[in-house]
């Protein structure tokens, strides 16, 4: 006969978890491409707060149906529970509920955006180097271990590189993370764009059908530009698709780019002439490099500079990867990055709280009674809410091929 306690336990194990029965709502983060993120803590815990990302429940019409999980979502929540590591946000738990899905993550009170608009608009001057270093430092190690993983992010942008209140940097939003060694699709295709296009690599600009981690590593270097000049350094214009969804040359972005860094030469990018834009970039003006002037202003340290240009190698196969920047002189000489970010910076100093409001939070809230799902659905839910932990492991059953997100410019 099975053990009374067993049989509790296990009803117990598989019921429903309620979001706001587990987690006080403090308040509404922010509205993404996917879903609404939420600020929480822990109920009857002081402090142990999370973001729980919503994700929008599928529609038909005005009805809110339970049509399975969005390929975005699984691909997010399948990501995100086979890795851990300091320098990326880590994923607490999935709570499936009332046709939602709730992501919980670990709280970060900072992100890349914030410090620079802090920089910039409150503190009026730029990021220290120690700060500065320390920030770059982290992102790459943090995505060393993506690239480790065999994950590319695709879209490193200053606002989805989080940053906790004790100074440690968290590379966040794997929404449209993949893993390398799928077969690689062509790039655009119907409205499929990847990266935010101010930090868009040039060989995808360049209509490249195959991609790899330099595209990180590019972003990894418009991030840094930003940080050290408080502003995007190539902030260009993205040419939207024609009513066909035919993909347009983004000669605006390139135009941005070639302005700094010069017209690419075949010999700093052999095979640069059987590129799909290539024509197209010819018919452009050329271009000197400029790069040396740029920063010398804004990153004036000569390893910093040249850290910078082997960021923006025109060629991603000699484009500087994770683990040699990480390795770069500029990072081991004075001032050397720190493991809390903030350890040189005064409280006076310190950017703000990240900046919730209050008016959005009863949408959080699920319907008062849970609703049954389908019985094949409960164990999923099971498995979805197993802790993550563990290293990068097989990443076999996560290869589903769906749309990257469009994404939006930063506002
Ligand atoms: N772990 C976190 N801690 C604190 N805030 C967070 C966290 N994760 C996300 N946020 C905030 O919520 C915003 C949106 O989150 P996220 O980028 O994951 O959603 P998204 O739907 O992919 O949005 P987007 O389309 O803007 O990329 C972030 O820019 C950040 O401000």
């Amino acid at each position: 006969m099975d053990d009374p306690m067993r049989v509790y336990r296990a009803k117990r194990d598989t019921a429903h978890i309620n979001v706001t029965t587990k987690y006080d709502i403090v308040g509404f983060i922010s509205s993404g491409t996917y879903g609404r993120v939420y600020k929480a803590n822990t109920k009857n815990v002081k402090d142990e707060l999370w973001a729980i990302k919503k994700f929008k429940p599928d529609k038909e019409g005005d009805v809110v149906t339970y049509t399975g999980i969005s390929q975005s979502a699984i691909r997010e929540i399948a990501l995100n529970r086979e890795i851990f590591h300091v320098n990326v946000v880590a994923l607490r738990e999935v709570i499936l509920e009332d046709k939602s899905i709730y992501m919980v993550f670990e709280y970060a009170e900072h992100d890349f955006l914030q410090v620079i608009h802090h920089y910039s608009q409150t503190l009026r001057t730029s990021i220290p180097a120690a700060l500065l270093k320390s920030l770059t430092y982290q992102l790459l190690n943090g995505l060393l271990y993506l690239h480790n993983c065999h994950i590319l992010h695709r879209d490193l942008k200053p606002a989805n590189i989080l940053i906790t209140s004790k100074g440690v940097v968290k590379i966040g939003d794997l929404g449209l993370a993949r893993i390398t060694y799928q077969p690689l699709q062509p790039l655009f295709a119907g409205d499929k764009v990847v990266v935010t296009i101010w930090y868009r690599a040039p060989e995808l600009l360049m209509g490249a059908k195959h991609y790899h981690k330099a595209v990180d590593c590019w972003a990894v270097g418009c991030v840094l530009a930003e940080l050290a000049s408080l502003r995007p350094i190539f902030k260009g214009d993205e040419a939207k698709l024609d009513s066909k969804k035919n993909v347009p040359f983004q000669k605006d972005q390139l135009l941005k780019i070639l302005e700094v860094l010069g017209t690419p030469e075949e010999r700093d990018w052999p095979g640069i002439r059987s590129m799909p834009e290539y024509a197209n970039v010819k018919r452009l003006d050329t271009y000197p490099n400029r790069l040396y002037e740029w920063c010398r202003n804004r990153l004036p340290s000569n390893s910093g500079y040249e850290l910078l240009n082997q960021l923006f190698a025109y060629d991603p196969d000699k484009r500087l990867n994770a683990r040699e920047a990480l390795l770069h002189k500029w990072f081991h000489e004075e001032p050397l990055p720190t493991m809390n970010v903030f350890d040189t910076t005064s409280d006076a100093q310190l950017p703000p709280r990240r900046r919730i409001s209050h008016d959005d939070a009863p949408s959080m809230m699920p319907a008062q009674a849970t609703q049954a799902l389908p019985a094949g659905q409960f164990s999923q839910q099971a498995h979805l809410q197993s802790q993550t932990h563990g290293s990068a492991g097989s990443f076999a059953s996560l290869s589903g091929g769906g749309h990257p997100r469009k994404k939006g410019r930063l506002a």
